[in-house]
């Protein structure tokens, strides 16, 4: 008689990545990264200018080459490229936006259904989906992106990046020209719809106040590797934090 035995391994990790390096024009800014990104938990990068987090992200979207190490989604070692990372639920929100001024929010959103080659039905579906998720989107919906604030601008990228259906999102500063006030307007909706969909969100700030109220866990970066990893709670007293760099 065959008895089945409960598995007790430990599911693998949403995205993982091992001895990761990478240079720009021969000066190497990674110097061997290992990070296990949970599923649906909310990761917080951290670290100096220069440190490396942008181009961390860069390379799991696919946009900057490693030079050296692993990349995998679930236990799958992939090589990182932009097309193949949205198809395996991978959304990335770079700094700065980058949103189309001249394009109005349902512009913008039918452009990005149109590149994901979309049916009408489905695309009209998904956008449904976002405006539950980011209700304040209305209030904007047919103005031009480049007549609306930081923040109005930050939450249409990423109200564009959730089209997709990401499994896992990746954010890179989006607290940048925003008052602290409406990086939380912000960060709080992004909460909640990761708690809803169990995404998880790889998330590099600066402005850590923030961030860590609504992080599962800190990995703080310096000059290209990493030096601490832990709860945002044992990073509250400021003056532990400053010891890190
Ligand atoms: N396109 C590029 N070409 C050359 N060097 C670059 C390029 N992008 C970044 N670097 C350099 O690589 C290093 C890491 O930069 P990166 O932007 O990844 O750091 P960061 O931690 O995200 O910094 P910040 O918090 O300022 O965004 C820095 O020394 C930076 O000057």
């Amino acid at each position: 008689m065959s008895v089945s035995i409960p598995s007790t391994a430990t599911p693998a990790p949403a995205m993982a990545v091992r001895g990761l390096r990478a240079s720009y024009a021969g000066r190497e800014v990674l110097a061997g990264i290992d990070l296990d990104l949970a599923d649906g938990e909310v990761l917080c990068l951290i670290g100096h200018n220069g440190a490396g987090k942008s181009t961390l992200l860069k390379i799991l979207f696919g946009l900057h080459p490693a030079d050296a190490g692993e990349v995998r989604l679930r236990s799958r070692a992939l090589k990182p490229h932009p097309s193949l990372m949205a198809r395996d639920g991978v959304a990335y929100v770079p700094e700065g936006r980058g949103v189309f001024p001249g394009l109005t929010v349902k512009e913008i959103f039918t452009l990005a259904l149109w590149s994901a080659s979309l049916d009408a039905g489905e695309g009209r579906a998904r956008i449904d989906e976002v405006l539950e998720l980011l209700p304040k989107l209305r209030d904007f919906w047919t103005k031009r992106a480049g007549q609306l604030s930081g923040g109005q601008q930050q939450m249409v990228s990423i109200g564009r990046a959730l089209l997709s259906r990401p499994s896992i999102l990746l954010l890179d500063e989006p607290s940048i020209g925003l008052a602290p006030k409406l990086f939380q307007d912000l960060l709080t909706p992004i909460r909640a719809i990761q708690q809803r969909r169990g995404m998880s969100i790889l998330l590099v700030e600066q402005n850590v106040g923030e961030a860590f109220a609504v992080s599962d866990r800190v990995v703080a970066m310096k000059s290209g590797v990493t030096i601490y990893e832990g709860k945002p709670a044992d990073l509250a007293d400021h003056a532990k934090l400053l010891t890190l760099f």
